[in-house]
């Protein structure tokens, strides 16, 4: 793993996307994974800025996103579709048809999850995957448990999870339980995997994966020690117990 500490949550954001350009601008069809969550918001932001700044060009790009609320209709406010078209997609020119954000309504959601996998592959495969972390551990939806799923399904939020995302709903009976989340198998074929992290919140479980010396799938982001492109971007205060322990 490459372990990168930026001074601050801005830095983080620019030093991402930074690495995003620079891939695009070397293959302008790159596959690009996204996450939502509060963590990658500042590199959107800073890649729209590029995109009007210095033209840098999505109109050739395709996305996968991570994971979305099983439940919610894609015009839903809080779905991960919306979020996504709100805080990425309509401010830069890559085409709608070459977005894809999990179906939070798919009738058969585990056959979903495959045909997902399935049009990832056609694709040729995720080049770089932008990943945050839950404050258990999880990537995407793939919560700590005694089994991990390889490919996209459909899971249960755990309670710590359903109360860390109850900040973006009116109240907690609001958050969706389930979501369809790509597994952690799909995210291991990624080429290259940017986890990103940022504040106090973030402190402690960054300090405990990154002194890790085992897997375990009761902190799920630990299978990441296993992938062999993986750079860690944190900002000073997600990476305080993580230079402590040094
Ligand atoms: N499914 C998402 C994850 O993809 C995200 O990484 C995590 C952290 O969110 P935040 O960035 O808001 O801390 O929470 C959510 O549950």
């Amino acid at each position: 793993m490459k372990i990168i500490v930026e001074k601050d949550y801005e830095k983080m954001s620019s030093k991402a996307a930074s690495l995003i350009s620079e891939a695009i601008q070397k293959k302008p069809d790159l596959i690009l994974g996204l996450a939502t969550g509060s963590t990658p918001i500042g590199t959107y932001e800073e890649l729209i800025r590029m995109h009007k700044e210095e033209g840098l060009d999505f109109s050739k790009v395709t996305t996968f996103n991570l994971d979305e609320y099983y439940g919610l209709s894609p015009e839903d406010d809080q779905s991960y579709r919306y979020f996504m078209e709100n805080t990425l997609f309509k401010h830069i020119n890559i085409e709608k048809e070459n977005t894809y954000v999990p179906d939070g309504l798919a009738k058969d959601p585990n056959a979903y999850g495959k045909e997902y996998d399935e049009k990832i592959q056609k694709q040729g495969g995720i080049d770089i995957q932008i990943l945050g972390i839950g404050r258990n551990g999880h990537i995407a939806f793939n919560e700590p448990d005694d089994e991990l799923i390889l490919s996209t399904h459909l899971t249960g939020l755990t309670k710590d999870t359903i109360d860390a995302n109850s900040r973006f709903f009116d109240s907690i009976d609001k958050v969706p339980t389930k979501a369809i989340t790509m597994g952690l198998g799909t995210i291991m074929k990624a080429k290259k995997i940017i986890l990103l992290a940022n504040g106090k919140n973030k402190t402690e479980i960054m300090g405990e994966l990154l002194k890790q010396d085992k897997v375990t799938t009761n902190l799920p982001a630990s299978l990441l020690l296993l992938h062999p492109d993986v750079t860690v971007i944190m900002d000073e205060e997600a990476a305080e117990l993580y230079k402590k322990n040094l």
